[in-house]
């Protein structure tokens, strides 16, 4: 059974006038999610306040350009960004088949022209353009993550991946990482105190 959508209140002032296909968006995925493989037994009960509420957060921080999300899997956060900023653009980057047709038929459904599937992992990602920043949630450690991403971004393009609490013991073991990508203007911005139920930490730097 999905979630009745937590906070609705912030949930509209965060998607702002996108809000009801945030919720088509929400409605599917809670409905179809877990037949799917998207997302687990336990994700529709919790989908808003979990997950799309904590995805949102990020887009403040998104400028106008082109968007990398690496990892979308169900589309958290490439699909949920997708959605609150039709001003930039997104590749969605994802190597599971069903994962990708899952990203391209909501795409289509929901009418969202600014953002392309492509099905790679970053590692062999096949565009030519650069991006100007790279997002990325629950794909791997910092370690792990950031030699495959860095080389996505053009320089001055950043890197802006959503973590858990965890996220500075991931930084201390990826200070040999940071340092082999150049990566300058390290940081871990809380977002969402005080406004929803579970805070989103960002990494964010910049790539060189
Ligand atoms: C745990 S899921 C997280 C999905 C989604 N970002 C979320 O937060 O719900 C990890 C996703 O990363 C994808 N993935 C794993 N390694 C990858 C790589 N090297 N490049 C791109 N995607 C990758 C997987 O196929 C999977 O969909």
């Amino acid at each position: 059974m999905a979630e009745v959508e937590a906070e609705p209140a912030v949930a509209a002032s965060l998607f702002g006038e996108r809000i009801e296909v945030a919720r088509d968006f929400a409605r599917e995925l809670g409905e179809r999610g877990e037949e799917l493989g998207l997302i687990g037994p336990l994700e529709p009960a919790r989908l808003w306040s979990r997950h799309i509420l904590n995805c949102v957060l990020l887009a403040p921080l998104l400028r106008p350009g082109v968007v990398g999300d690496i990892g979308s899997g169900a589309g958290l956060p490439g699909l949920v960004l997708g959605i609150a900023r039709p001003d930039v653009d997104f590749v969605l980057v994802e190597p599971m088949e069903r994962r990708v047709d899952w990203l391209r038929s909501e795409t289509a459904r929901l009418g969202l022209g600014n953002v392309r599937v492509e099905r790679a992992r970053a590692e062999d990602a096949p565009w030519v353009e650069r991006l100007d920043q790279v997002t990325a949630r629950a794909v791997s450690s910092l370690s792990k993550l950031i030699p495959i991403t860095a080389p996505l971004a053009k320089p001055g393009g950043e890197l802006v991946f959503m973590k858990g609490e965890r996220v500075g013991d991931e930084l201390v073991a990826a200070a040999k990482q940071i340092r082999a990508a150049r990566l300058r203007g390290v940081e871990v911005i809380v977002l969402g105190e005080g406004i929803v139920p579970e805070v989103t930490r960002v990494f964010r730097a910049t790539v060189d």
